[in-house]
């Protein structure tokens, strides 16, 4: 219950940043102030779409469901929704510029929110309380795949584009940011897509560790399928010019596996291994980061192995064949009985 409705209150601070119709002056007192109208269960804000416009016109279901949460959770999530506000608010008023601009924007909209699950799961008697700064790598881990993924979706947004890729990182690559988007330009995007999924592989051991940590095997699970995905879709978006294009998304199929068949800590080492193995294979050596590139991978594969779990290898790689082979044997065995129907037809 309190993961859901901290998972609310997130959502509504989110729907409020994201809403580009309406105007910074207004965005940024509401982004500050939310966590005060927790307690007043007539407060709601329109703004949003779809279900996130639901949820803000009716807020009063959040801050109820807040309300009967035992104080020690309430504190929690009001103190991180407090700071996560204030950050949020002036990312709104400042653009991305340099790495350090992007670790501490990546820190409130998501580190932030690591930060705040690991004391949750502590005030819960069911786990020790995780060091910060692998609470917070989770979450930045997580945010900067997801920054690299909307890359299209926040350069496109009307009224007003909006811009996460540090310019310190794109500005070696283009004098645009929105240069990415056009064929002529592929080459460089790629590179600095390369570089952005390079920067954040420097947080994948850091969750190894924070991982490796957790005992409930609920928890373990709810932390460890999101990382196992992202880290999936790492190896998808690097060097892949698609995701200049429009959405790259992991197989369903794939996503279900993940989900039905992680349960322990060789699960996520085998996977980040096999997820490593992938990114090593597609590195160009005549790209400017490919070195460094190669680094971090060894490293993270050198923690997989040296877990001494990698039993069952190359899980992941290659279960695309059979996923390929089945629908291929359905096809053909569809066309030889038609055929074999065929002739018996007179
Ligand atoms: C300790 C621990 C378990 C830490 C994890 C912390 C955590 C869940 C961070 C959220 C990161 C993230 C990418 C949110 C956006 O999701 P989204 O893809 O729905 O984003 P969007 O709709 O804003 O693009």
């Amino acid at each position: 219950m309190q993961v859901c409705v901290y998972y609310l209150v997130l959502r509504a601070l989110d729907t409020v940043e994201d809403d580009t119709s309406l105007d910074t002056e207004i965005r940024v007192p509401i982004l500050r102030k939310i966590y005060c109208h927790f307690y007043d269960p007539e407060w709601h804000f329109s703004c949003g779409t779809m279900a996130f416009k639901v949820l803000m016109d009716q807020f009063h279901h959040v801050s109820t469901a807040f309300l009967e949460l035992d104080k020690n959770y309430q504190e929690v999530i009001k103190a991180i929704t407090k700071r996560m506000g204030e950050g949020m608010a002036k990312f709104l008023c400042k653009e991305v510029e340099t790495i350090e601009d992007y670790n501490e924007y990546c820190h409130y909209a998501a580190g932030l929110c690591g930060l705040g699950l690991s004391k949750l799961f502590y005030a819960s008697g069911r786990e020790d309380l995780a060091p910060e700064s692998l609470s917070i790598s989770m979450g930045l881990f997580l945010q900067k795949i997801s920054i690299i993924r909307d890359y299209l979706e926040d350069i496109n947004e009307v009224p007003k584009c909006r811009m996460f890729w540090p310019r310190q990182i794109w500005s070696k690559y283009a004098t645009k940011l929105e240069e990415f988007k056009y064929e002529e330009n592929s080459v460089k995007a790629v590179q600095c897509l390369n570089e952005m999924v390079t920067d954040a592989l420097l947080h994948a051991e850091d969750c190894l560790i924070y991982m490796s940590n957790v005992r409930d095997p609920g928890l373990f699970r709810f932390c460890a399928i999101p990382q196992i995905i992202n880290m999936g879709n790492l190896a998808m978006y690097y060097n892949n010019v698609e995701i200049f294009k429009g959405v790259v998304e992991m197989r369903r199929g794939l996503c279900a596996k993940i989900i039905d068949q992680t349960r322990t800590m060789a699960d996520v080492y085998r996977a980040f291994f096999d997820f490593c193995c992938i990114m090593e294979s597609k590195v160009d050596r005549d790209d400017p980061n490919a070195s460094t590139t190669l680094k971090r991978l060894e490293s993270i594969s050198k923690t997989c192995i040296n877990s001494g779990t990698l039993k069952q290898r190359k899980f992941y790689i290659f279960n695309h064949q059979p996923e390929f082979i089945i629908p291929f044997l359905i096809t053909s065995f569809l066309i030889m009985l038609a055929i074999h129907l065929s002739t018996k037809i007179p």
